[in-house]
C-alpha cells in the first residue's frame, strides 16, 4: 500500500495526544445545568435510556474522540449534560445526555420544552440486559414526546450488540421491534414511527446510526446527494461520502447503497490523515490545524483500489473509493471536484442567508417538515 499526503507536511513532530481533541472545529465542551434553559433553540437530539445503557459513552465516543475502552471509567449522569455540536453550519445542534432515571412525574423536570425544541429522541436499549423494563421506559417516553411533538424522529438503538451473536443480534431486534410496536398499537399511537439500530461503540455501527438520525435533520440532505451523484458518475467514483471530520459521521452519501466495509475504509482513512497531520503537519511550537484547505490525501490500496480524500469545508471532507483505472483521469476528478466544492459552499451560504433573513431558523419545527430522506412533507 502506498500513501501519498499532499498536506503540507512541516518537519516537526508532535505527540498526538496533544491534539486538541475538538481540534478547533467549534464543538464547545459541554456545560452542566440542572434545567435546560428556554432560550435554546438548536435542534436537539436527546439521548435517553434506562441507568448504564450507554448514552455518555455513545455521546462521547462519537463527538469526543473518547475510545471505547475509557467509557469503563464513565460516571453515571446524574444532571442533564448538554452538547453543543456547532460542527458545520448546517449540522448545527446539540445532544442532551438524560440521566437514566428522568421522572415525568417531576414538577421541575419541565418535559413539554423540552419535547417541543426536539429533532430526534435517541432511546438506548442495553441489549446484553433483560430489556423489559427498557421497553416499558421506551413506550411510556415516546408516547409522551409523540403527545407533545409528533414531529420528532424516534430512533432506538439497540445497544451492546458486540455481546451477542448474529443470530441473537437479529433475534433481539425482531423481539424488540415486535414489543416496542405492540406496545404502541395498545395504546393507538400507530403513527409514531420508530427506526431501530443494531449499535456498539466498538465498532462502526454506532458512527453509522448516528449518520442516519443526523441526515434526518438536515433539510439540504437531497441537494447533497444530488451533488454527490452528478459529481461520481462524471468521475468514474465508486462511492463518496460527505465525513464531518470531527465525528466522523457521514452527512450525506451518493445513491448507490453504503456497504459497511466501505464506510470503515473511509472512517480509517480520516483517521490516518489526521494523525499524520497532527504529528507531521503541526507547526514547531505546536499551533496551525490538522485540518485545513489544504488537507487533501491519496491512498492506493493494493487491490486496485484508490481513496481519495479532500477539504471541502472547514468542518466537510470529502472520502472516495475508486479503481486504479478511473484515477488516470485524475486532473478530470480534481476539476470535478472544484466545481462539487464551490456548489457545497454556495448550498451553505444559501442557507446561511436564509436564516439571516429569518425565513428559515434552525428549528425543529422547519426541521420536521421532512420526510426520512429529506424531501419535503406536508406536516401533519
Ligand atoms: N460492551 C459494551 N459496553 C458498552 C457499550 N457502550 C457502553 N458500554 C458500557 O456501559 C457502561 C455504562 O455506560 P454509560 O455511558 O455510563 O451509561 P449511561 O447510560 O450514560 O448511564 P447513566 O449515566 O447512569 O444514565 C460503561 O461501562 C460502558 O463502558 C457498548 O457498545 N458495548
Amino acid at each position: 500500500m502506498s500513501i501519498q499526503f499532499e498536506e503540507p507536511l512541516a518537519g516537526s513532530y508532535g505527540v498526538v495526544d496533544s491534539f486538541p481533541k475538538d481540534f478547533g472545529y467549534g464543538v464547545e465542551e459541554g456545560d452542566i445545568e440542572d434545567s435546560p434553559a428556554p432560550s435554546d433553540s438548536k435542534p436537539r437530539i436527546l439521548l435517553m435510556g434506562l441507568r448504564r445503557s450507554g448514552k455518555s459513552s455513545i455521546q462521547k465516543v462519537v463527538f469526543h474522540k473518547m475510545s471505547p475502552n475509557e467509557t469503563l471509567f464513565l460516571e453515571s449522569t446524574n444532571k442533564i449534560y448538554k452538547d453543543d455540536i456547532s460542527n458545520s453550519s448546517f449540522v448545527n445542534f446539540q445532544i442532551w445526555d438524560f440521566p437514566g432515571q428522568v421522572d415525568f412525574f417531576d414538577p421541575t423536570f419541565d418535559y413539554e420544552m423540552i419535547f417541543r425544541g426536539t429533532g430526534a429522541l435517541i432511546f438506548v436499549i442495553d441489549a446484553q440486559d433483560d430489556y423489559v423494563e427498557a421497553l416499558g421506559r421506551l413506550h411510556l417516553t415516546v408516547s409522551r414526546a409523540y403527545r407533545v411533538n409528533p414531529e420528532i424522529n424516534f430512533e432506538v438503538f439497540i445497544h451492546k450488540v458486540d455481546g451477542l451473536s448474529d443470530d441473537h443480534k437479529i433475534e433481539t431486534q425482531r423481539d424488540i421491534h415486535q414489543r416496542a410496536n405492540d406496545d404502541l398499537a395498545d395504546a393507538s399511537l400507530d403513527k409514531l414511527h420508530l427506526s431501530f439500530y443494531l449499535t456498539s461503540i466498538y465498532d462502526h455501527s454506532i458512527f453509522e446510526a448516528f449518520s442516519k438520525v443526523v441526515q434526518k435533520l438536515i433539510p439540504q440532505l437531497p441537494t447533497l446527494e444530488n451533488l454527490l451523484n452528478i459529481f461520481i458518475s462524471n468521475s468514474g467514483i465508486e462511492k463518496a461520502f460527505l465525513f464531518d471530520v470531527v465525528s466522523k459521521i457521514y452527512i450525506a452519501t451518493d445513491s448507490s447503497p453504503v456497504d459497511m466495509q466501505s464506510y470503515e475504509l473511509c472512517c480509517d482513512m480520516i483517521d490516518v490523515v489526521i494523525d499524520v497531520s497532527c504529528i507531521y503537519g503541526l507547526k514547531e511550537d505546536g499551533s496551525g490545524s490538522a485540518y485545513d484547505k489544504e488537507s487533501m490525501a491519496i491512498i492506493k490500496l493494493n487491490n486496485t483500489t484508490v481513496l481519495y480524500l479532500k477539504e471541502v469545508t472547514k468542518f466537510l471532507a470529502l472520502v472516495c473509493i475508486l479503481r486504479e483505472e478511473s484515477f488516470e483521469r485524475k486532473g478530470l476528478i480534481d476539476y470535478n471536484f472544484h466545481c462539487f466544492r464551490k456548489a457545497i459552499h454556495e448550498v451553505f451560504e444559501v442557507g446561511v442567508s436564509v436564516q439571516r433573513l429569518g425565513t428559515l431558523q434552525p428549528t425543529t419545527p422547519s426541521l420536521k417538515a421532512l420526510t426520512h430522506n429529506g424531501t419535503p412533507r406536508s406536516t401533519v
